[in-house]
């Protein structure tokens, strides 16, 4: 039997694959991985259980991070179906679930779909011009982690763009329900351009090590692939007060320019009051 990892695309439930509708219909379980990317904004389960016709199982951090067990377990049996938002290699890479498997004997297939890591190629910056990808963090009172700052510094030293993912939290505790065992979730929280541009400031800030200021060209977009999306170029100044509307938002931090790149850049420039 054949566990499948599907990448549904980056739109709604339509943006699957045929390969990827045809093993979703004839798979016994169909899981959802819910906390690393989010479909179309009314893009329920419900949705894709319509369009699909098929039950899915929501597969939290804590069962895919816990090993996925009776996924697996079930794939000895039957084809079983998880589906990625993206493609399932794009930015988080389920690889240690492709692991678990093979030590299974459990034969796995890829059906791949866009990802963000491709579909950002929409705002006109050329993909091989992209030094290395990070990931920014919600901030807390306590931790402002700060590594991605020096891979920004080399992707700037060497003029290539810097491509940010933002944070994502989804079912988090507080830490009082989690010392008190209570399975009560914060409501999810998305971060925006303009928390990350913050961010990146605060931490120049203190660094100091003139990486980029608030007049570096950058851009903003938010629900790429879907029919609302949005891209938005400017300095971080300008853009850190635009509303990029409901998630979800990247960001990018731009290296040297291509003046074909240059003139793209301008068709998105952000308005001027
Ligand atoms: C872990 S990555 C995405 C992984 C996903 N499997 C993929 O291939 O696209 C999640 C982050 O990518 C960015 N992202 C994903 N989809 C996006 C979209 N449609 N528009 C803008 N940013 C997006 C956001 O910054 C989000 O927090």
């Amino acid at each position: 039997m054949v566990l499948y990892i599907i990448g549904l695309g980056l739109g709604d439930e339509k943006d699957v694959t045929i390969k990827g509708f045809e093993a979703i219909k004839k798979s016994s379980k169909i899981y959802l991985e819910a906390y690393t990317s989010l479909l179309g904004g009314s893009t329920s389960i419900e949705a894709l259980e319509k369009f699909y016709e098929k039950k899915i199982i929501i597969a939290d951090r804590e069962m895919v991070e816990s090993g996925c067990e009776e996924m697996l377990k079930e794939s000895t049996e039957n084809d079983v179906s998880f589906l990625v938002v993206g493609d399932p290699f794009g930015a988080t890479t389920h690889t240690d679930l492709v692991i678990r498997a093979k030590e299974l004997s459990i034969p796995v297939k890829v059906i791949h779909n866009a990802s963000i890591m491709n579909a950002i190629g929409c705002c006109g910056l050329q993909l091989y011009s992209y030094g290395q990808t990070i990931s920014m963090v919600f901030f807390t009172e306590t931790t402002k982690p700060d590594s991605w700052y020096d891979r920004v510094k080399i992707n700037r030293v060497n003029g290539m763009h810097t491509l940010c993912l933002l944070d994502i939290k989804v079912k988090e505790q507080s830490i009082e329900n989690m010392c008190r065992g209570r399975l009560i979730y914060e409501p999810p929280r998305f971060m925006t351009v303009n928390q990350c541009i913050e961010q990146l400031l605060e931490i120049e800030e203190i660094r100091k090590e003139k990486v980029y200021d608030q007049d570096t060209l950058c851009i903003g977009l938010s629900r790429v692939g879907q029919d609302d999306q949005q891209i938005i170029s400017g300095t971080m100044k300008e853009l850190l007060d635009v509303d990029f509307g409901a998630p979800l938002h990247s960001f990018i931090i731009c290296g040297d320019m291509h003046f074909i790149e240059k003139e793209y850049f301008e068709t998105f420039r952000v308005k001027k009051n």
